[in-house]
């Protein structure tokens, strides 16, 4: 089974509902969303990901992210990083 990776950061909900539905359409297709919260930064590694990477987050606040995205927000604004870290990833951005 196609496994992705599938990161919600929400404030009210909404972006979990829409993950959680991704989660059961992609089962329905025969793939497979690994499914966590952003803030759970001890259950995935997106340095080391191979699968496909689907992010759903709402914007908060005045455009901010939720408080469950801040750390890994601020890990990918990291400066120091090589432009490239990230570089093999692939991703999809849902807001
Ligand atoms: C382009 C765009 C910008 C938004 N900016 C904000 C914002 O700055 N503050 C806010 O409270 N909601 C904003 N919203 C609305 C929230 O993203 C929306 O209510 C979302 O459903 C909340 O998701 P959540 O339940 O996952 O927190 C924005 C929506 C869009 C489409």
């Amino acid at each position: 089974m196609q496994r992705f990776l599938l990161l919600y950061a929400t404030q009210k909900g909404q972006a979990k509902a829409i993950a959680e539905e991704i989660e059961q359409q992609a089962g329905a297709h025969g793939l497979e969303a690994d499914m966590h919260c952003m803030s759970e930064m001890d259950k995935y590694n997106l340095e080391a990901e191979k699968d496909p990477v689907v992010i759903v987050i709402s914007t908060t606040g005045t455009g901010d992210p939720p408080d469950t995205a801040r750390k890994l927000v601020k890990k990918i604004q990291d400066k120091t990083l090589p432009p490239d870290h990230f570089a093999h990833l692939q991703m999809l951005l849902a807001l």
